[in-house]
């Protein structure tokens, strides 16, 4: 029985028969990402008092403006895993290749690589609007004890075992999956505890908001021009709410709570959609599907998706599984 005002460390403890072949690693790279999910916090709410806004003065590989938070959590996320000693490898937004990460013997006996956004909507940082981390976990291919490979890395999002994010909000949360559902632990700042305030999240099945940016829309494909048409008409439970806040983990989080679609798709200008395949759109379906939910191209399931670069983009349509159904009705026609 779920034990009342439970923390994320005892439902870890709680919850150990989930991870049938893991030998308590999984566990310890949760608990890390965590307490470095506690430190960015810390300094996200700072933004604004102290001088950590702003552009960091550098690009990333994706040619997109670093902005120095963006810099702060990638270092803290990867710094808080290797020197726990859980992961053989991590993959970055804002690093152009994966990194190895040895063991302290110099070897490579970890078997987990994690693939993260260390910060979401970054352009929402200094104007004070929700931002978020997004973490998405594989079991290496390679065999353990070797440096890890690409091939690690570009597995579909199927093969993920863990996904999560943290959403650095009116209140702090960390949301994961392991594959037996989600749950959302919110960050109490005054005692630096997560509790488990959101068990067993689920995407209504329905929804009544669709969240895209329309200032894109004469560049959409026809079947989202016309999905939009659907969501503004004047029939049956529509027309629809518009919300869109620019951070996707925050508008994929509301839409989790409330019901809606969130859609990234293709453009004219950008054949691929904007959104990373890997670890943005992989961990975030995953996630979705958890609780209930769906996630697609608008023509195929993202998590079926064989990758083949590491910063590779993709359109994405996600959220309740009526509206991505409706969504892709329209894009199929
Ligand atoms: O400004 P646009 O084109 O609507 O893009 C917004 C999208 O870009 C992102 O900010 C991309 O993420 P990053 O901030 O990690 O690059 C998403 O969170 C968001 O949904
Ligand atoms: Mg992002
Ligand atoms: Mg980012």
């Amino acid at each position: 029985m779920m034990a009342k005002n439970q923390t994320l460390g005892e439902f870890i403890i709680d919850n150990q028969a989930d991870f049938p072949y893991s030998s308590g690693e999984l566990s310890r790279l949760i608990n890390s990402i965590r307490l470095a999910a506690k430190v960015v916090n810390h300094e996200v709410n700072k933004a604004g008092l102290v001088d950590i806004t702003g552009e960091y003065g550098d690009t990333n590989i994706q040619g997109e403006e670093q902005q120095k938070l963006d810099v702060y959590a990638n270092n803290k996320f990867i710094q808080t895993l290797t020197n726990r000693e859980i992961v053989c490898g991590i993959a970055s937004e804002e690093n152009e290749d994966f990194l190895t990460i040895k063991g302290c013997n110099g070897d490579h006996q970890n078997k987990y690589v994690v693939l993260m956004d260390p910060l979401d909507g970054s352009s929402n940082i200094d104007v004070n609007v929700s931002v978020g981390t997004i973490f998405s976990v594989y079991r290496r291919l390679s065999p353990v004890g070797t440096p890890v490979t690409a091939e690690d890395f570009l597995q579909p999002g199927n093969m993920q075992v863990a996904a999560g994010y943290i959403i650095y909000g009116t209140s702090t949360m960390l949301v994961y999956t392991t594959g037996n559902g989600v749950n959302g632990f919110t960050l109490n700042p005054a005692l630096g505890s997560w509790y488990l305030s959101h068990p067993n999240m689920k995407f209504p099945e329905n929804g009544k908001i669709y969240s895209t940016n329309e200032g894109n829309y004469i560049h959409f494909p026809q079947g989202v021009k016309d999905f939009i048409k659907y969501c503004q008409e004047e029939k049956e439970d529509r027309p629809y709410t518009s919300r869109y806040i620019g951070s996707m983990v925050s508008d994929i989080h509301r839409n989790m709570i409330k019901g809606g679609i969130f859609m990234y798709p293709e453009s004219s200008r950008a054949r691929n959609g904007k959104l990373r395949l890997l670890y943005e759109c992989n961990p975030m379906a995953f996630i979705t599907e958890q609780a209930g939910g769906k996630a697609s191209d608008g023509f195929k399931r993202i998590l079926d998706i064989q990758p083949e670069k590491l910063h590779q983009r993709t359109p994405f349509f996600c959220g309740s599984k009526k509206m991505v159904e409706k969504a892709e009705e329209f894009m199929q026609r």
